[in-house]
């Protein structure tokens, strides 16, 4: 789908992108007929964390093109719903923008990564050679912002800003998710699945609450939960069963849920990812151990597993497809999914 048109104007290339005006959904670009030090695109969620990333957003404007308009052309593209800011992305890597910023939550930037790809492969730029890169970044402005945490990065926009306009960059890993059938997926920071996929799940519908989304999320997660006996398979091994499994978390990044940090060890500039399992867990163990769960010291608990993998396959050995599983807070569908880390797949300013 075209999301925005760049009207061609008979010039040498490249064309850029150029907006001085927000719009709601499809932009109109005027050319500029030279390129100055960028070209960002800021994909930004109106309804992001209940409705404040669009607030939020309109009050930084006047601050943020004073910052960095001088130096570089702004595009605000503003998502209509639910999976626009991947055809913006897309369109916008192909129109040569040298970054695309999510603005929002994780799950903006979950979609805005995913803008960077298109049929398994990562989407280039069509008429600048094959040396240029689009660049991802982020202004964090979402409920739970669980990506941005991995870098101390808080739901500030100015310091956002302040990173942009530096332009510090390096390369990090995504992870790709490949079901049984369709298109591959792909995610930024935790893919997880059972219990906490559940309680994710739920707590979409909870986000006017804030960050207590997740506790209401939980508490229906439980409802009706049950452990279960799941069979993985890391890096192409052998099959291993994992018995009465509560939940198993996947981290390209630490935190999920609001401020857990799930997976401690992650690093997503490493090449691998932390795997955290959790095995026979009741709601009391949460109760019990949730102050260690949201500081990273839960590894050493009984019944909790870690370990370091570059892919993970995961079935249930009763195969009943009723176990959840969810990318960056998302929900993605059910088990059975193989995980795979591309390693550093996108350029990110940091
Ligand atoms: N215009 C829109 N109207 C409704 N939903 C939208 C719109 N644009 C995007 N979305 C959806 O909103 C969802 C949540 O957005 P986002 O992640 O930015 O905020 P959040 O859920 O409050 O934050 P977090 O994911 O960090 O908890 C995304 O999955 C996206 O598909």
């Amino acid at each position: 789908m075209m999301v925005y048109r760049v009207a061609v104007v008979a010039m040498a290339k490249p064309s850029f992108l150029r907006a001085d005006q927000s719009m709601a959904g499809n932009l109109s670009f005027e050319h500029t007929s030279y390129k100055r030090r960028g070209d960002l695109v800021f994909v930004i969620n109106p309804k992001g964390a209940n409705g404040r990333t669009g607030k939020e957003w309109k009050k930084l404007v006047p601050y943020l093109r004073s910052r960095l308009g001088r130096d570089c052309n702004i595009c605000e593209s503003f998502t209509s719903g639910p999976s626009h800011a991947i055809d913006i992305t897309r369109e916008a890597i192909r129109e040569g923008a040298d970054a695309v910023i999510a603005v929002g939550g994780d799950g903006t930037l979950h979609e805005v990564v995913n803008g960077f790809f298109w049929e398994g492969k990562p989407v280039s730029t069509l008429d600048q050679g094959a040396t240029h890169t689009t660049a991802l970044g982020l202004i964090p402005l979402g409920t739970g912002s669980d990506f941005a945490r991995t870098f101390g990065w808080k739901n500030d926009p100015n310091e956002a800003i302040e990173r942009i306009a530096k332009g510090m960059k390096s390369r990090i890993d995504v992870g790709v998710i490949s079901g049984k059938s369709g298109e591959p997926h792909y995610f930024i920071n935790v893919a997880d699945i059972h219990l906490s996929a559940k309680a994710g799940y739920h707590a979409s519908r909870y986000k006017r609450f804030g960050n207590l989304c997740y506790f209401f999320g939980a508490l229906q997660a439980f409802t009706g939960h049950s452990n279960r006996d799941l069979k993985i398979k890391v890096n192409d091994e052998q099959w291993e069963i994992f018995s009465q499994v509560t939940a198993l978390c996947i981290g390209n990044a630490k935190f999920f849920g609001g401020g857990m940090k799930i997976t401690p060890n992650a690093d997503p500039c490493n090449g691998n990812f932390e795997v955290v399992i959790l095995q026979d867990f009741k709601w009391y163990d949460f109760i019990l151990k949730l102050h260690k769960l949201y500081k990273g010291t839960h590894l050493s608990v009984k019944n909790v597993h870690s370990r370091s993998v570059q892919s993970i396959e995961v079935e249930e050995i009763a195969g009943s497809g009723s176990i959840y599983v969810q990318s960056d807070g998302e929900h993605l569908g059910f088990l059975p999914q193989k995980f795979c880390i591309l390693p550093a797949a996108i350029e990110m300013i940091h």
